[in-house]
């Protein structure tokens, strides 16, 4: 019985980069997999760290997360190109606004993020098994997006809190993970997050991923992904009446920053 378990593994590991080079979907699914499974086992190692150190839910187990995850670019080829960090180091909160690609895009969080920095993010997230409990203990602010009425209250509360903890908030202002290479119109919330608090907004832009990641393709290689963060847009004295100009400018800068990185043409 074990020979046959031995020589079936021995037999799967020697099939296993024929295959991965002969089928780009058994590549895909086992460079995704891998990485859900970093996720879930990582996760599940740093929570009890995470507790010890800190005691409990707090954005300085961010310090400990940001440590692991750092790693995971390793295992999978990819490097970061930064510019512009020093637009972080602004006093007091702030709101940051990135773009948002993919699943992947937890490594591009975690290159550049800045102390004290907590994520807005789907409340679907929670139930992610052992990741759901990491990003808890890490301060993750959850919003209900089908409930926007819910979801507003929760931004208008960060809104409040967030000067008195002195935390920066990280936004992902589509709303949604868009991998084609372009922008989605922005939602509102974080800008008028940043308004009500009176913080600065501080835009963050990932180049596109479209040249080694792609699951519509099953494209998932090893690349370079360029990451630019932008000066602070202030946000002293404005209102709500100015949220939208404020959104439109904050999308038209980042868009031609990521054509830029991505060496788009704009349009
Ligand atoms: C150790 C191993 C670890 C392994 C794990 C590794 C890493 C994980 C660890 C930590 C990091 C975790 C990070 C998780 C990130 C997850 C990211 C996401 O989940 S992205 C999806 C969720 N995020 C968002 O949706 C944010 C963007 N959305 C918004 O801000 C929206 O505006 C909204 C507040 C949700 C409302 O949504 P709606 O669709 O209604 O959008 P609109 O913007 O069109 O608003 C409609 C209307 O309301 C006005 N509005 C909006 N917000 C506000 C507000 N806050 N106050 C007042 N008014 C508001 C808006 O102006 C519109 O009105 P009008 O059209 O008249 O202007
Ligand atoms: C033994 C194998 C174990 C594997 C089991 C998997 C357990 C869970 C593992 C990973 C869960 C992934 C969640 C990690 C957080 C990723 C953040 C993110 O990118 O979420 C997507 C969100 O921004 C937008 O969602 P949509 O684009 O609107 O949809």
């Amino acid at each position: 019985m074990e020979l046959g378990w031995l020589l079936w593994g021995a037999a799967v590991l020697l099939l296993l980069p024929v295959l991965m080079e002969l089928s780009p979907a058994v590549n895909f699914a086992l460079r995704i997999g891998f990485y859900y499974l970093l996720f879930f086992v990582c996760s599940a190692l740093t929570a009890p760290v995470c507790l010890l150190v800190n005691g409990g839910r707090t954005v300085k187990n961010m310090r400990i997360i940001k440590t692991v995850v750092k790693t995971f670019k390793y295992f999978f080829g990819l490097r970061f190109e930064v510019k512009g960090l020093e637009n972080f180091e602004v006093e007091g909160p702030a709101i940051i606004v990135s773009n948002h690609q993919s699943i992947l895009d937890m490594m591009g969080l975690m290159e550049v993020l800045p102390d004290n920095c907590v994520q807005v993010g789907k409340k679907e997230l929670m139930y992610a098994g052992t990741v759901g409990l990491i990003i808890y203990l890490g301060g993750v602010i959850f919003i209900n997006r089908k409930s926007t009425s819910s979801a507003k209250m929760v931004m208008a509360e960060v809104a409040k809190t967030m000067a008195t903890d002195n935390v920066k908030v990280w936004v992902y202002p589509e709303g949604t993970r868009n991998c084609t290479g372009d922008l989605l119109p922005f939602k509102k919330g974080a800008f008028h997050v940043a308004v009500q608090a009176q913080v600065p907004v501080i835009p963050v832009v990932y180049s596109s991923f479209t040249t080694f990641y792609n699951p519509k393709k099953n494209l998932f290689t090893s690349g370079k992904i360029k990451v630019e963060v932008l000066p602070p847009i202030e946000t002293k004295g404005l209102t709500s009446d100015d949220v939208s100009e404020l959104t439109d400018r904050c999308y038209r800068t980042m868009r031609a920053t990521l054509f830029r990185l991505s060496g788009r043409p704009g349009e």
